[in-house]
């Protein structure tokens, strides 16, 4: 368990974590969000004592990092997979860690195992690519066989294989009952990969929820009706007092309404319906709603730019945060080909039906990761040479304590090339 109580940080005029109080509890995996430069990255490092909060206080299971008594068994981290002496093995490397924090030399090949790089483990880091150093840096991670782990951005470089087996790392690491805290700006991977979030925005916190319960709070769910018979739905919706929108290819998307009852109804007016299903927001959609105006770094999208669209708004819908669609009262009028956001007024028999549009374009963009810290006592200098003995000057720092071995599930193992 990781407890923040109040957690602050300042550089300078930079209020980069402001008061942050939340837990992050085991047996789940927990995601941490938030838009570009929102302080994620500076309050892992706080948590890891590589920062010093301005005030606050973080705890890892009750205790501060520096009193934990050989806290990589506690904890272990990949902040910056690049952040380790790339002329040494990958082997060598995590012998290096292995050593100097009293771990059995057999784990180190198990680890190695664990995250498939087996076949080059007696390769200089400095040749891998992203995703094999994000793997090393995994590997780093899981070596103490720690109750809680810590991912920044851990499936940056890797390529889908490899984020799908992060993924059912992350839920299996949580299924044994171990903490779980993971921030990527991949929304369609957290979302998959997710039970709670926490997420931040200008260093503030901003949600501390469920995932499901985030995307519900922050988003419209609505249920989709096509149908040839058009008209007749409008009517039987608007008589039965639902509202609904009209969307671009002429879909009714009705808000707040079980499918059930509105297939139901259709029945009852003896209503053809094509389509008949419940939509919800993506996390995506969700984050980029909450966050709209936290977010401190914009791209410029020129005149043929594409902006971020709410989900299920007509006519590429306003922008997160800006003024939504208001329903059009019945019998007001609408210009000829434009389609009128707002409640469906019942037409008059035989009126037309919306034009059709093109779909929608894809909302919003992928982030690029941020940048990240050298994870804790990684060591940052000197040849491929045997690792040091512990204790050594400039062999790992904080957290850098002996392990056990064994204990992970053959289930989520994964053999790469070896
Ligand atoms: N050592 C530092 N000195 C001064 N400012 C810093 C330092 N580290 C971080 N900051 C600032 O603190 C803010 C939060 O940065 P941080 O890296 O924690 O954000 P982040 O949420 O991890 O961003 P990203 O998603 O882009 O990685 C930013 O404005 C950043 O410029």
């Amino acid at each position: 368990m990781i407890e923040l109580v109040g957690l602050t940080k300042r550089y300078g005029d930079k209020l980069a974590v402001d008061r942050l109080t939340f837990t992050v509890r085991p047996g789940i995996v927990t995601g941490f969000l938030g838009p570009n430069g929102a302080g994620k990255s500076t309050t892992m490092r706080m948590m890891l004592d590589l920062d010093n909060p301005t005030a606050g206080d973080v705890r890892i299971d009750g205790k501060h990092y520096r009193q934990l008594h050989e806290p990589l068994k506690h904890i272990g981290a990949l902040l910056d997979a690049k952040a380790m002496h790339g002329g040494r093995s990958a082997y060598n490397h995590l012998l290096c860690l292995a050593q100097s924090n009293g771990i059995p030399t057999s784990r180190v090949s198990e680890v190695l195992d664990t995250v498939g790089l087996s076949s080059v483990a007696k390769k200089r880091s400095k040749g891998f690519s992203l995703g094999m150093g994000q793997r090393l840096g995994i590997a780093g991670a899981l070596l103490g066989d720690p109750e809680i782990l810590m991912f920044d951005e851990p499936v940056n470089g890797l390529d889908p294989e490899g984020i799908h087996w992060i993924r059912h790392l992350m839920k299996n690491l949580a299924a044994q009952g171990r903490t779980v805290f993971v921030s990527s700006h991949l929304m369609s991977e957290m979302a998959l990969t997710a039970d709670h979030l926490v997420v931040i925005g200008q260093g503030k916190l901003m949600a501390d929820t469920s995932m499901s319960e985030f995307i519900a709070q922050n988003s419209r769910s609505y249920v989709r009706v096509r149908t040839p018979d058009h008209e007749r739905m409008r009517e039987a919706l608007s008589e039965a007092g639902y509202s609904a929108l009209v969307a671009v290819d002429g879909a009714l998307e009705v808000d707040r309404a079980d499918p059930a009852q509105l297939g139901e109804l259709a029945a009852r007016h003896q209503v053809v319906l094509h389509e008949l299903s419940p939509q919800r927001a993506s996390l995506e959609e969700a984050f980029m709603q909450l966050t709209a105006e936290s977010v401190e770094y914009h791209a410029h999208s020129g005149p043929t730019g594409a902006h971020p669209l709410v989900p299920g708004a007509p006519y590429g819908g306003p922008l997160p945060g800006g003024p939504q669609a208001q329903p059009v009262p019945p019998g007001a009028a609408v210009p000829p080909g434009v389609v009128p956001p707002g409640v469906v007024p019942p037409g008059p028999p035989g009126s037309a039906m919306p034009p059709s549009a093109p779909p929608m374009p894809p909302g919003g963009g992928q982030v690029p990761p941020g940048g990240g810290y050298p994870p804790p006592g990684y060591p940052q200098q000197g040849p491929d040479s045997p690792p040091g003995q512990p204790g050594q000057p400039g062999q790992p720092g904080p957290g850098q304590q002996g392990g056990q071995s064994g204990g992970w599930g053959a289930d989520w193992q994964r053999k790469k090339g070896s």
